[in-house]
C-alpha cells in the first residue's frame, strides 16, 4: 500500500525545557484508519498539528505523498493544506457569521469548484449526519454535537487525503459516534488516511491499529 505521510525522527517541543516528542517516527498507508492515544497532556493534540503542518518539528523530515514538507514556506504549506488535509477538531472553528451550508462548502469553494455542484454533496452529507435541518442555521444556533458533525461533514466534503480528527466522537451519542466511524471508514477506503486521536477505547478498538504516544 501507498504510503501517504511519514515522520522521520521528529522532534519537538513549545520550550527547550518541555519536549514532547523526541525522535519519533510513523508513516501511514493509502486506506488506514489509525489511532493515536496518550494520557492528557501528552502532545497527542500537538501531533496532529505537526502531521498537519500547523507546526513545524524542531528537528526530523515529514514527507506528504513522498515529498519533504518540512522545510517549503508557510505559503506553500497553507496550500498544500487546503489541498491535501481536512481537519476535524474539537474546537470545531465554524464562521459564526454563515450559514451552516456555507460553511460545509467553504473549503470545496477555496479549492475552486462550482457552488451548484458541491452544494448538492453538502446536503447529502449533513443528511446522512442527521443535521440536514440545521443547514440554514448559523453556528451559534447548533449544538456542541451538531457543530462536530458540521465540521466533519466540511471536512469530507473536500474528500482529503489526510483526515486528522481529534476526538471526532467526544460530544457524540454513541449512534452517532457509530455513524462517524463507518464514514471514516468508508472514506479511508477511497484512498486516503485517517488519523484519530482519542480517549475513547471503544473507538480507537475500531481502527486498523493504535499508537500510543
Ligand atoms: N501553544 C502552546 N504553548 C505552550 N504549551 C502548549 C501549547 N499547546 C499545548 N501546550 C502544552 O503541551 C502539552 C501537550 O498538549 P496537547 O494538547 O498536545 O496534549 P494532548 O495529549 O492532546 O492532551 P489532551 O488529551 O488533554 O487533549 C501540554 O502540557 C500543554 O499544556
Amino acid at each position: 500500500m501507498t504510503t501517504i505521510l511519514e515522520a522521520i525522527d521528529i522532534g519537538f517541543g513549545y520550550s527547550p525545557r518541555v519536549r514532547l516528542l523526541n525522535e519519533w517516527s510513523a508513516s501511514f498507508r493509502e486506506g488506514e484508519v489509525v489511532g493515536i492515544t496518550g494520557s492528557s497532556g501528552r502532545g497527542k493534540s500537538t501531533l496532529l498539528y505537526l502531521l498537519g503542518l500547523m507546526l513545524r518539528p524542531d528537528d526530523g523530515s515529514l514527507l506528504v505523498d513522498g515529498q519533504p514538507v518540512h522545510s517549503l514556506s508557510d505559503s506553500y504549506r497553507s496550500r498544500l493544506r487546503a489541498q491535501k488535509f481536512g481537519f476535524v477538531f474539537q474546537d470545531a472553528v465554524l464562521d459564526a457569521t454563515r450559514t451552516v451550508l456555507d460553511n460545509v462548502v467553504e473549503t470545496a469553494l477555496y479549492r475552486g469548484e462550482a457552488r451548484r455542484d458541491v452544494v448538492p454533496l453538502a446536503m447529502d452529507l449533513l443528511e446522512r449526519f442527521g443535521v440536514q435541518l440545521r443547514a440554514n442555521a448559523k453556528p451559534g444556533q447548533v449544538s456542541g454535537g451538531q457543530a462536530q458533525r458540521i465540521a466533519l461533514c466540511r471536512a469530507l466534503l473536500g474528500r482529503p487525503r489526510i483526515l486528522l480528527a481529534d476526538e471526532p466522537t467526544g460530544n457524540l451519542d454513541s449512534e452517532s459516534a457509530e455513524v462517524v466511524v463507518r464514514a471514516f471508514r468508508e472514506h479511508a477506503e477511497r484512498g486516503s488516511v485517517v488519523l484519530i486521536v482519542s480517549h475513547d477505547a471503544q473507538l480507537v478498538a475500531r481502527c486498523d491499529r493504535s499508537i500510543a504516544l
